[in-house]
């Protein structure tokens, strides 16, 4: 009889933890709720979790077992999301943030935190069209994690990535929290796409590839080093003109089939994950971990470039050198880089301005 009431007392009280007060109460009552999960691992937070990368990437990231807490922020629609997500009955605790106002509660404690906020592309867009929207969205995204979760590791998503991480870098420095290990531009869809294309040229499977993509995340920045694929193989001159250009406009063929519905979400979930599991591994202090990403860097003249870096527990331990280069890469990054520095530059001093 005790043990009876004892249980109803409990129901009662997690079915009142979960009752809305109001459509915006859902997340904090949750908090509140006894039900804490009992898995230890690290804190992440998506900025950006209701939108056609969040949801998917959030999913992913509650399957992952080195995730204890799982924070979701967005502007619109995550007490929906997170509810949702919340079911799955894998170890992450899960906990929505709506607007503006509960975006610190969001960030407090995070290990990492990975922001897909921001507007996609339409066809006939570059990535850089979408700057004047995305590019503040960023520096307040930016400005509440140097306050509240100064040490995170950051993981920006949103394009376009060549000017964006820029800003973030801005943002960190006027707080004072600027630590470049820390900041990382996601072009892990660029390598996924580069395996996956290759593998399909060489009748193998994209598991067993692994191309480099160097430079930055639009257009001809991308500079897949198929030179140094491996395993080691050759292409032909039409071989390498065809998928360099695919690689290059992968985004593009996205966002023209869909035709006005949004940019690469699904895949860019995945390679998400793919990049942000790499960081989780390297926080814990797993070694030989090996990632592109888009990051400051002194592997040329420009301070942000994309290449192959080393993880670890602090963010990015070491940046590869590029290697040697063929005739074709190295024209190739000659053009590059002027377009990535003009990318560069509009960032930095949408800040300093
Ligand atoms: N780095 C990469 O390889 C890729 C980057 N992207 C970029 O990722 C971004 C997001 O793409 P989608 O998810 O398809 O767009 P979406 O429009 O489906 O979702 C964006 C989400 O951001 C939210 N949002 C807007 N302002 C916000 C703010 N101030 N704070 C928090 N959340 C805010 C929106 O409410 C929405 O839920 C775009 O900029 C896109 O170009 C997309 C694919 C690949
Ligand atoms: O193309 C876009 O706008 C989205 C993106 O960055 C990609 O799919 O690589």
């Amino acid at each position: 009889m005790e043990a009876n009431s004892g249980a109803s007392d409990r129901i009662s009280r997690i079915a009142g933890h979960l009752r809305p007060q109001r459509e915006d109460d859902v997340c904090l009552k949750r908090s509140d709720c006894r039900a804490k999960g009992g898995v230890s691992g690290f804190k992440v937070a998506i900025l950006g979790a209701a939108g056609g990368i969040g949801q998917p990437l959030a999913m992913l990231m509650k399957m992952n077992p080195l995730v204890s807490l799982l924070h979701l922020y967005d502007v619109v629609n995550t007490p929906g999301v997170t509810s949702d997500i919340s079911h799955m009955d894998t170890g992450a605790v899960v906990r929505g943030f709506l607007g503006q106002q509960q975006l610190e509660d969001a960030l407090i404690g995070m290990d990492l935190v990975i922001i897909p906020a921001g507007v996609p592309r339409k066809p006939g867009m570059t990535r850089d069209d979408l700057f004047n929207i995305n590019a503040g969205i960023v520096k307040t995204l930016c400005e509440a994690i140097a306050k509240c979760c100064p040490k995170a590791i950051v993981n920006v998503i949103s394009n376009p990535v060549n000017s964006t991480v820029p800003i973030a870098a801005e943002v960190f420095k006027r707080a004072g929290t600027y630590d470049p290990k820390r900041l990382l531009g996601v072009t892990m869809l660029d390598v996924v796409r580069a395996n996956t294309f290759v593998a399909e040229v060489l009748g193998v499977d994209p598991r067993d590839v692994d191309v480099p993509v160097v430079g930055g995340h639009a257009g001809i920045t991308i500079l897949p080093l198929l030179s140094q694929i491996k395993p080691p193989c050759s292409f032909t001159p039409k071989e390498i003109e065809y998928l360099t250009g695919r690689i290059q406009n992968g985004g593009t063929e996205v966002v023209e089939a869909k035709a006005g519905a949004g940019s690469a979400t699904l895949s860019m979930a995945y390679a998400a994950v793919k990049f942000a599991d790499a960081c989780l591994h390297a926080l814990r202090g797993d070694a030989g971990i090996i990632e592109c990403a888009y990051v400051a860097s002194q592997v040329t003249e420009l301070p942000f470039f994309a290449s192959k870096v080393r993880l670890g527990r602090v963010g990015v331990e070491e940046i590869l050198p590029l290697g040697p280069l063929n005739d074709y890469e190295r024209e190739s990054l000659e053009k590059a880089k002027k377009e990535l520095a003009a990318s560069i530059e509009k960032g930095i001093s949408f800040i300093r301005k």
